[in-house]
């Protein structure tokens, strides 16, 4: 992280943007003199006056060098980009480049993967309620791995596979019974719950049991995927511990080995400063450790390993840019509005959480005073901050910075009240290319074609 530019040593409010803070941007960030950043060589207010705001841009070499740390760390395994986090051409593009493969969850998401060159073989489709268009897609374009999700998949793949006269590889998604994850709403890892087939009810070993009999099917792994935005290495290595267990058994009761071993994704990280993120090589060294381990106890030969990152690769690569509308003061609080909101970033809406946005553009010499940021979107829950410090001269027309912005917003973006979808623009080595236009009016009046 490089800080240039910065005024002289005494601290002046609102100012310089010191390394904690920086922590939770793109490596590639540096704190100007005249109170902007600059993200790939960018300045933040440059950028925004360009493509206007709200935007989001994507730091392409901080995505790289998050794919070449999950390489490095898991030299031996299969890494696929989870797509549901951030999708677009370049993006599928950049991971594919960087050797991994994608980890898609209906047939759009495997169309637009292909159509922008990952290989088929590299990806995995998942879903807990596949469409017949999802398994057709996945079966003409070839995919490497379908994960299935319930027991009706079983007969409507083998089915679909036999009349494409293809044998696909498929993992069977485990529900180890292992609590983890930042929210209730994203822990997948316990039973009674929509997803995966649960070891303790016996309804995995059923499904592999099924899968076996199958001769279109072939059992590929065994997968799990324990919840998102899980800061401790913990839970990974309990999952290893009754993955394997499970895969003990099936060699016992039917005489398999599945090859390999899917630990998901879940890998989580800091959106403000100070706050905790999980250690991609300490995961990568526990685990196999504790795979080599476990594998010795049960006497079976080490699966390869396959992960599933999403969040950590797209979500700090990412920075949203908005512009300040409206500043309203009630007896307790500074409410700041934004441009956008919960169209484009639903995740405070749906789990209650918050971000550090900060004033770019200009200096503020003014002392700052704790703030509300909230959207423009028609409800009170449509808050991105809570008391966090804003210069007190903040106004409409300034422009407001938020990192960690790269996942599951723009992928999750609504055309709630019709304002439409941001654009996205890539930043590398000072310039700055459009990748996804913004969403305009006339996109949304094409699609309502009554009258
Ligand atoms: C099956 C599966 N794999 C991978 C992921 C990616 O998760 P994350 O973005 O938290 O790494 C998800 C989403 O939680 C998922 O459901
Ligand atoms: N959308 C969630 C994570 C869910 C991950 C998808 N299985 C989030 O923003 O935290």
């Amino acid at each position: 992280m490089t800080t240039v530019g910065l005024p002289p040593a005494a601290p002046v409010a609102g100012d310089p943007v010191g390394p904690a803070e920086l922590s939770v941007w793109p490596s590639s960030t540096v704190s100007l003199s005249t109170g902007d950043l600059t993200v790939g060589g960018v300045p933040l207010a440059e950028a925004a006056e360009r493509f206007g705001t709200p935007l989001y841009l994507l730091d392409e070499d901080e995505v790289r060098t998050r794919c070449r740390t999950y390489a490095h760390a898991f030299p031996d395994a299969d890494i696929r980009y989870a797509a549901k986090a951030f999708l677009c051409r370049a993006m599928a593009r950049w991971v594919a480049e960087e050797g991994l493969g994608l980890d898609v969850c209906s047939a759009g998401e495997l169309e637009l993967a292909v159509a922008a060159g990952v290989p088929p073989e590299r990806i995995l489709l998942h879903g807990n309620a596949k469409s017949p268009h999802d398994l057709e897609a996945a079966l003409r374009l070839g995919v490497g791995r379908i994960v299935i999700d319930s027991p009706s998949e079983i007969a409507r793949l083998a089915a679909a596979a036999g009349a494409a006269r293809t044998r696909v590889k498929v993992m069977v998604r485990v529900v180890p019974g292992i609590t983890a994850g930042a929210h209730e709403k994203i822990r997948t890892g316990t039973g009674d719950q929509k997803f995966g087939l649960s070891v303790a009810d016996g309804s995995a070993q059923h499904a592999v049991a099924r899968v076996l009999t199958q001769p279109d099917l072939e059992l590929a792994g065994l997968h799990c995927h324990l919840g998102s935005q899980i800061t401790s290495t913990k839970p990974y290595l309990a999952a290893v511990r009754r993955m394997v267990g499970l895969m003990a058994r099936v060699r016992d009761t039917h005489g398999v080995v599945p090859p390999e071993l899917d630990l998901g994704g879940g890998h989580g990280i800091a959106y403000r400063p100070g706050e905790p993120a999980l250690d991609v090589p300490a995961l990568a060294r526990k685990v196999r450790a504790e795979l080599i381990e476990s594998c010795a106890t049960a006497g079976l030969t080490v699966p390869r390993l396959v992960i599933e990152p999403g969040r950590a690769i797209a979500g700090p690569s990412g920075v949203a840019l908005y512009r300040v509308l409206t500043v309203k003061r009630t007896e307790a609080h500074t409410f700041v509005a934004v441009d956008g909101g919960m169209s484009d970033n639903p995740r405070p809406a749906l789990y209650g959480v918050r971000y550090a946005p900060r004033l770019v553009g200009r200096h503020s010499y003014a002392e700052p005073a704790p703030v509300t940021v909230v959207g423009r979107h028609c409800e009170a829950g449509d808050v991105l901050a809570a008391g966090v410090p804003l210069p007190g001269d903040v106004r409409p027309g300034d422009l407001l910075a938020v990192p960690a912005a790269g996942a599951y917003h723009l992928s999750m973006a609504s055309a709630y009240n019709l304002v439409g979808r941001p654009p996205v623009a890539a930043v590398r080595d000072g310039a700055v290319r459009l990748l996804v236009r913004r969403e305009t009016l006339e996109d949304l009046r094409s699609r309502d074609i009554g009258s």
